[in-house]
């Protein structure tokens, strides 16, 4: 099976790391391949940014289809484009945060999320609506670290350690999720430190994939997300166009 992870902003060291934590949980037979978005954010903090890493997601999802990819990840903690993504493939195509959030409801009764910056919260909060039963996120803490800065500052990880223990007081949770792919390579020492699960959407959302391509299930292409209807698309997006 080919997993093709797609890391959708602009910066190719974040993918360096989201695809050292992927391959960390590579099975037997599975080739995996990461790509970086060739258009959009350097990273991803706002909506703005989130509408923007869209466009550069779904060119990737479609070269993909080109080279053959088995399974996608969308290796962002907002899962931008992760319904469109799912029209242009019969492949299962699963968000870091998705992966996430559902694997915390299997191994806790409730869950907190550490992430960057305090306005990508909302973004969190929806997400664990869509994906999880009422009261199983408890909160979502943001220890104002800047995404890029999460590879090249050294106080990261004492700063999201010491926040993922005063949210499992706060909450009263018993599991945490890290809310960035840039945190992925904080999972281990943070789980040893913390004495929960600690999970990392980059590895979930891998591990997921290769689970549904084990039960031989893509995505549905019978109603939502059946390929989108044909139409012109002008301008800048105009290379979009599905002829
Ligand atoms: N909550 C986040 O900061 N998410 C992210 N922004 C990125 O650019 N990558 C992420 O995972």
């Amino acid at each position: 099976m080919r997993i093709r992870v797609v890391n959708p902003n602009t910066t190719e060291s974040m993918t360096a790391l989201i695809e050292a934590n992927a391959r960390a949980v590579t099975g037997p037979g599975v080739t995996l391949d990461a790509v970086t978005s060739t258009m959009g954010p350097a990273s991803i903090e706002s909506h703005y940014d989130e509408a923007l890493a869209v466009p550069g997601l779904l060119a990737a999802i479609t070269a993909g289809e080109r080279d053959g990819a088995d399974g996608y990840v969308v290796a962002c903690f907002g899962d931008p484009g992760l319904d469109a993504a799912r029209e242009l493939t019969d492949a299962p195509v699963i968000g870091i945060a998705e992966a996430a959030m559902h694997a915390a409801t299997l191994v806790g009764r409730g869950f907190s999320v550490v992430t960057t910056l305090a306005r990508t919260r909302g973004r969190a909060w929806d997400l664990a609506a869509r994906y999880t039963p009422a009261g199983a996120c408890r909160g979502v803490h943001a220890c104002d670290i800047p995404v890029l800065a999460l590879e090249n500052d050294p106080t990261v990880r004492r700063r999201v350690v010491d926040l993922a223990r005063r949210a499992l007081a706060t909450d009263g949770s018993d599991v945490i999720v890290l809310g960035c792919a840039g945190m992925a390579g904080l999972c281990a020492a943070a789980t040893a430190e913390l004495g929960v699960p600690v999970i990392d959407g980059v590895a979930a959302a891998t591990v997921l994939v290769q689970a549904l391509l084990t039960l031989k299930v893509g995505t549905s292409g019978h109603g939502e997300y059946a390929p989108p209807p044909p139409k012109p698309y002008i301008g800048l997006l105009e290379v979009f166009n599905r002829t």
